[in-house]
């Protein structure tokens, strides 16, 4: 057993969590780069935990100048083991309706031009991300959202478009009929990558806002529906974040996923091959492995 760190990602209309002891906004430099914000530390239920705004508070970052590896980076040098990412999303689903949180499992990846990895030139691993999300992490996550009295789907595949239009009707239709997915959101991808480049246990919890574009009624996407229906739904993922500590416990067993030795055969650049800097910048996210 070792000790374990909540972190908690907040996206659209989840801009801080309440009833943190000793809470503190804390300035994280990476080798990345600054993560979105500043991190929201401090305790629930005796539990350390870590809050995030993914587009900083105030919102000044659209989804493709998110610093993902920064944000990743950011929580793992915290200490962060276990990591919720909370997101607003379109609905391809009737029976996903907006206020509905579905507990996401896989996700097909759209955004384009956005760094995918930590390592690279120097450094190259290639790590497994047939299963990108940790079930363990998935079930408290579906328990602590059911406690909160959200409606919740478990399993779902999450469209990680670039952005920040909209979905044209051709792709959200092309998306729901032909390619199966079930959500569609602008974040999720590379943060799951990321995730699991850094070893960090990893669940998604998107809150449908709306219904995309492929749906007759309301036939568009309204920013300000979403905001409305994410703003209404913050409570219950503010009480869901509330209830993680005590569903998950401070102390934490290996994942029996294998989420935190995923670079345990992942790198392929022998020792004497790797470029020192950037072996250097990877410690930080890979030092389990590099050290
Ligand atoms: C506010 S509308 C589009 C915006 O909302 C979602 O953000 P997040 O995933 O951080 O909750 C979506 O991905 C877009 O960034
Ligand atoms: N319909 C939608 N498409 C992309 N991102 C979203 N976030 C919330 N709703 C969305």
């Amino acid at each position: 057993m070792s000790a374990r760190m909540i972190g908690v990602i907040g996206g659209s209309g989840l801009y801080e969590v309440e009833g943190l002891e000793n809470a503190a906004w804390t300035h994280v430099e990476t080798p990345w780069g600054a993560p979105s914000d500043e991190i929201l530390t401090g305790q629930l239920d005796g539990v350390p935990i870590a809050f995030l705004p993914r587009h900083g508070r105030g919102h000044p970052l659209d989804p493709g100048s998110v610093p993902y590896r920064a944000n990743i980076a950011a929580l793992k040098m915290l200490g962060v083991t276990d990591v919720f990412s909370v997101s607003a999303v379109g609905s391809f689903r009737e029976a996903m309706a907006p206020g509905d949180f579905v507990v996401v499992d896989q996700f097909i990846d759209r955004t384009k031009g956005r760094a995918p990895s930590f390592f690279g030139p120097g450094c190259v691993a290639h790590v497994s991300l047939a299963h990108p999300t940790c079930p363990r992490l998935s079930d408290a996550a579906e328990a602590g959202a059911s406690a909160a009295g959200a409606t919740v789907h478990r399993g779902g595949t999450y469209l990680a478009m670039e952005g920040p239009q909209f979905s044209t009707l051709a792709e959200s239709r092309m998306y729901r009929e032909s390619w199966g997915a079930d959500v569609i959101g602008m974040t999720n991808m590379p943060e799951a990558r990321l995730a699991r480049e850094a070893e960090l246990c990893y669940a998604s919890v998107a809150m449908v806002t709306d219904y995309d574009s492929w749906h007759p009624d309301p036939g568009e996407v309204e920013v300000t529906e979403i905001l409305a229906t994410a703003a209404a739904n913050a409570d219950k993922a503010r009480a869901m974040v509330r209830a993680l500590p005590e569903l998950l416990g401070a102390q934490r067993a290996a994942c029996p996923h294998g989420c935190d030795h995923a670079l345990e055969h992942a790198i392929l650049t022998v020792p004497s091959a790797r470029d020192a800097q950037a072996v250097e910048r990877l410690r930080t996210v890979a030092g389990r492995v590099l050290d």
